[in-house]
């Protein structure tokens, strides 16, 4: 008789927006998901988990496995980075609650976002991304809204796994428990890739709803933003090819329409403006930016962007 494949443990580094709603619909499913909290510990711990999801209804997780510290969590075999881009110090705290050749599945918006993690991480330990088609924020401590989408896509990044055979099997794995909690999720073929492509979506509207204090509906609406978003995304797709990624025709045309169908919503980049968080401009814009220069591809309006927004970061104090 074969006997029952064991449940994964799962670690969520970064208990916000995306670590509390995925972790809660992963524990839902029934897997042992342990998570790990800053300010909204104490909260947590208390309260437990809620989730007012427009997709799923009203959910809640209490008790929640929270932890304030990565030492007294479980070796996790799965780890979920849903700390933001410009936290930083987090790799001696995947290292603490990493089990040996643990998958860490980074969820953060940008590029390049592995590289950096990669280099402080032992070779031991898988790196994969998940790029998260969601609109979630954080609307009080343990409280999160979901306003709609939900897909996770999951790429290989680098680490123990040699051949494509073995990689994509992680990503099975990877994608597989988010599947098993009602969550659509597909493997990706090109992690750089597909970080290029979610960049079609982030660089205008997060930035936009900074610098112009909008959300997406009234962004959509105005003839101006309209056209400023558009050749935004052209400009992100030109950078894209210039640095030998496909991003297929239609493409940009596709998410300015999905927008115009999405509940009204302001990216995460703006609640980072709201609560005085840093901006995650580094991932968003710096990296895509120099990766275009170094390619001998110039993009001056999303440069000019990022100027703006640097300049609005630095005073958001
Ligand atoms: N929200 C969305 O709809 C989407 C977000 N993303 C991306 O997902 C990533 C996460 O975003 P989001 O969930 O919105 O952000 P949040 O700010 O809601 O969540 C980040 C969480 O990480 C916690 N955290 C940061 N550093 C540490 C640490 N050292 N130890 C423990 N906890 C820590 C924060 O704690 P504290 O409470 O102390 O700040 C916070 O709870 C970002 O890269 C974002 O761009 C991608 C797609 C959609
Ligand atoms: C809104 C959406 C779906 C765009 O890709 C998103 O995932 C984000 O806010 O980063």
């Amino acid at each position: 008789m074969m006997g029952a494949v064991a449940k994964p443990t799962i670690g969520i580094i970064g208990t916000g927006a995306i670590g509390g709603f995925y972790g809660l619909m992963l524990a839902r499913a029934g897997f042992d998901v342990h998570f790990l909290l800053r300010s909204e510990f104490s909260a947590v711990a208390e309260r437990g988990l809620q989730v007012n999801s427009a997709v799923h209804g009203a959910l809640t997780l209490n008790p929640v496995q929270a932890y304030s510290a990565a030492k007294d969590m479980p070796p996790c075999d799965w780890l979920l980075v849903a700390a933001k881009s410009t936290s930083p110090g987090l790799a001696p705290i995947i290292i603490e609650a990493a089990a040996p050749g643990a998958k860490v599945l980074l969820l953060q918006n940008g590029l390049d976002v592995e590289d950096s993690l990669r280099e402080s991480l032992p070779d031991s330990l898988h790196v994969l991304g998940g790029l998260c088609l969601i609109c979630v924020h954080r609307e009080g401590p343990g409280v999160i809204t979901h306003q709609a989408l939900g897909a996770v896509n999951v790429g290989y990044h680098s680490g123990p796994a040699n051949d494509d055979a073995a990689r994509m099997a992680l990503v099975e794995e990877g994608a597989g428990l988010f599947r098993a909690a009602g969550i659509d999720s597909q493997a990706m073929p090109n992690l750089h890739q597909a970080r290029w492509q979610k960049l079609v979506w982030n660089i205008p509207y997060n930035g936009l709803s900074v610098l112009l204090g909008a959300s997406t509906t009234p962004l959509m609406a105005d003839a101006d933003s309209r056209a400023l978003i558009q050749a935004l995304m052209a400009e992100v797709v030109q950078g894209a090819q210039a640095c030998g990624h496909v991003v297929p025709p239609g493409y940009a045309d596709y998410l300015f329409m999905m927008t115009e169908k999405m509940p009204d919503y302001w990216p995460s980049m703006y609640h980072d403006l709201l609560h005085k968080r840093p901006l995650e401009l580094e991932a968003i814009y710096a990296r895509p930016l120099a990766a275009a220069k170094a390619a001998g591809c110039e993009l001056p309006r999303i440069e000019a962007l990022y100027r703006a927004l640097g300049f609005i970061d630095r005073r958001n104090v």
